[in-house]
């Protein structure tokens, strides 16, 4: 950690506490994330190294994706700490849009969509599951472009019998996690980032989060009263869901009421979110079925995305960060 001169504190979660750093050797500005010891596990270390390792691995399998933040390296440092060291970005969309305080127009919706899903399709087909995305875990840079963060929760998922399911469940934030998530499910796949990316979907176009659960049962109700049911007892994995008992299941629902929380989305902006947020995961777009949809194929919405303005964004830099001395 030497090389680091650690300048301000930017962030601070579950897993750890992060910084802007200058890398004394080349002057760039960097993010280092000191991940947090605790638990258990902890006693020798070893968990961390773990989380280190695991965090570390799956960033690195989707360095070089433009959505994707950087990982420039990993440390263990002498006194049991562990940190990793990226390239530093911006706010989090999660900031950026508390500050906005209003929508964002659909055209920059999709903008934004559009990177994020291909970076999920990316991520996806290198065989890694996000598992926590939300507005805090996308950052925005100084041209107003996304990429994702926080690997924290990431896992491997694609061959070899040592990374098949039954994967850990709960993940995901509550207010974006998935019904099979709710219900217990521990063989889930990558669309559950993708119905992650539909309630980010629907909050950058509401300026609130879509479904702001108070508890697992709560949100689970929520999310079949707002974008119905959809026959997810008939879904083949329905059976062996832990919670299919849940009476929550068997209560009719009614129709989705996405279309009219959101009447002046188009019909192909529409098609997207919709099934982003389809109920049943065999219904629901993968991130690459999402970027072949019309509202992104379309040429006339391909030209229609203009960068953002980028000092929208880092206007707002210094006033989210929280100085500390050194
Ligand atoms: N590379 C980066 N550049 C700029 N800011 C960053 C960077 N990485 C993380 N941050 C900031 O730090 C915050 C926390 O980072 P991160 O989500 O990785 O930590 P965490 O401990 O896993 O958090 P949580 O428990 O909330 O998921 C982010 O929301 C973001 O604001």
């Amino acid at each position: 950690m030497e090389h680091y001169e650690r300048l301000e504190k930017i962030g601070e979660g579950a897993s750890g506490v992060v910084y802007k750093a200058r890398d004394s050797r080349t002057g760039a500005t960097v993010a280092v994330k000191r991940l947090r010891g605790g638990g258990f596990g902890d006693h020798d270390g070893s968990r961390l190294s773990e989380d280190l390792l695991r965090e570390a691995a799956c960033l690195e399998a989707c360095r070089g994706h433009p959505s994707v933040v950087e990982l420039r390296a990993a440390h263990r440092d002498g006194a049991g700490g562990a940190f990793l060291v990226m390239e530093y970005v911006g706010p989090s969309v999660a900031q950026v849009m508390r500050e906005r305080g209003r929508p964002f127009p659909e055209a920059d919706a999709r903008r934004l969509m559009r990177q994020l899903l291909d970076g999920a399709r990316a991520m996806h087909d290198l065989g890694v599951l996000h598992r926590d995305l939300k507005p805090d875990n996308v950052l925005v840079d100084a041209h107003g472009d996304l990429k994702i963060c926080d690997f924290g929760m990431s896992r491997f998922a694609a061959g070899g019998a040592a990374t098949a399911p039954p994967y850990t469940s709960p993940v995901v934030t509550l207010w974006y996690r998935a019904p099979e998530l709710l219900l217990g499910s521990t063989e889930y796949d990558a669309r559950v980032d993708t119905w992650a990316l539909g309630c980010i979907m629907a909050e950058l176009l509401a300026g609130a989060p879509l479904l702001p659960g108070r508890s697992e049962m709560d949100q689970l109700n929520r999310a079949f009263d707002t974008v119905g049911a959809d026959d997810m007892t008939d879904w083949p994995g329905f059976s062996r869901l832990p919670r299919a008992g849940s009476p929550l299941c068997q209560r009719s629902r009614p129709p989705s009421r996405l279309r009219e929380m959101f009447p002046s989305l188009s019909a192909a902006g529409f098609d997207v979110l919709s099934g982003l947020l389809a109920c049943r995961p065999d219904r629901r777009l993968t991130a690459a079925d999402a970027l072949r949809r019309p509202w992104f194929t379309d040429a006339e919405s391909a030209n229609a995305d203009q960068p953002l303005n980028a000092c929208r964004f880092t206007a707002r830099v210094g006033g989210v960060a929280d100085a500390i001395v050194v």
